[in-house]
């Protein structure tokens, strides 16, 4: 267990710690140094393109992560070899591969993402937490197709601001809420793609109840990705009796010994 569970509020500490990275980064290379490196990255992959598109052969869309550990489970996967589980992630029919780079808290690393990437052809979310422009720049920098953003640790402007920064450079951005306060607020900028997630970053108590309770308030039309805790083919067809299609999996494919394989297995009809 990486973290006691005594610590009241995993989030906070991680915000201060990645405001602390970013202050480290910005002193080792410039925003406009990232900048130009994200000028000479290959195009994005379409990252709401590749869901939409499932979505609308009447099929779920999978964002498959990666990810070698979490503060609420520890090491979930030993070796972690990101380029290997891309190309499993692909061949299991994913639609799209989620990486986390936050190293602190889940052993990520840019240099995951950069592997997964290139090892095979699916748009990339970097999952970190985003609170700062350098890191959006950071993220097209490294290759990222589309960036998370979570409502819960940003104020309305700089999410807008932030928000539309990615889209700037091209790439797709995936919203998280996790509550109704959250919800109403993320709906102001009309998100592309709205996660709902089913894990409380505060608690990490996880329940599908959060997306079959949010659900109600979201405008048709909205794409909706419901976020942690699916473990099993029977919360999967709990998402889709409540018209729910795209889905963010990591731990349950993350502990199979091929992940592609248990992605298989969970979707399969
Ligand atoms: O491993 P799970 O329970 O399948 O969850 C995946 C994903 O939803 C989770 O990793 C996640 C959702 N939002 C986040 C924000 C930061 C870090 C991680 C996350």
């Amino acid at each position: 267990m990486a973290i006691a569970a005594d610590v009241p509020d995993i989030l906070k500490r991680i915000i201060a710690r990645k405001l602390e990275e970013i202050a480290e980064r910005q002193a080792r290379v410039s925003i406009d140094e990232l900048a130009s490196q994200a000028q000479s990255m290959d195009a994005c992959r379409g990252f709401a393109a590749a869901i939409s598109r499932r979505i609308s052969k009447g099929e779920s869309a999978v964002i498959a992560e990666v990810k070698k550990a979490s503060p609420s489970k520890g090491v979930l996967r030993d070796p972690f070899d990101p380029a290997a589980i891309a190309r499993s992630y692909e061949a299991g029919g994913a639609a799209c591969l989620s990486v986390l780079t936050d190293a602190d808290f889940f052993q990520g690393s840019e240099a995951a993402l950069q592997a997964a990437r290139a090892a095979c052809q699916l748009p990339v979310i970097r999952k970190d937490f985003i609170v700062d422009p350098y890191q959006v720049v950071e993220a097209r920098a490294i290759g990222a197709d589309c960036i998370l953003l979570i409502a819960a640790v940003l104020d309305d402007e700089t999410l807008a601001a932030l928000y539309q920064q990615a889209v700037d450079l091209g790439m797709d951005v995936l919203v998280e809420v996790h509550d109704a306060v959250e919800l109403q607020r993320s709906l102001a900028i009309s998100p592309m793609l709205l996660g709902i997630n089913n894990r409380n970053l505060r608690t990490f108590d996880v329940s599908l109840d959060t997306t079959e309770g949010l659900l109600a308030d979201i405008p048709a039309g909205t794409v909706v990705v419901t976020e942690s805790g699916i473990m099993n083919a029977a919360d999967v067809e709990r998402m889709q009796g409540i018209g729910v299609h795209a889905f963010l999996v990591g731990e349950a494919f993350m502990r199979a010994d091929d992940p592609g394989t248990a992605l298989r297995e969970m979707f399969a009809v």
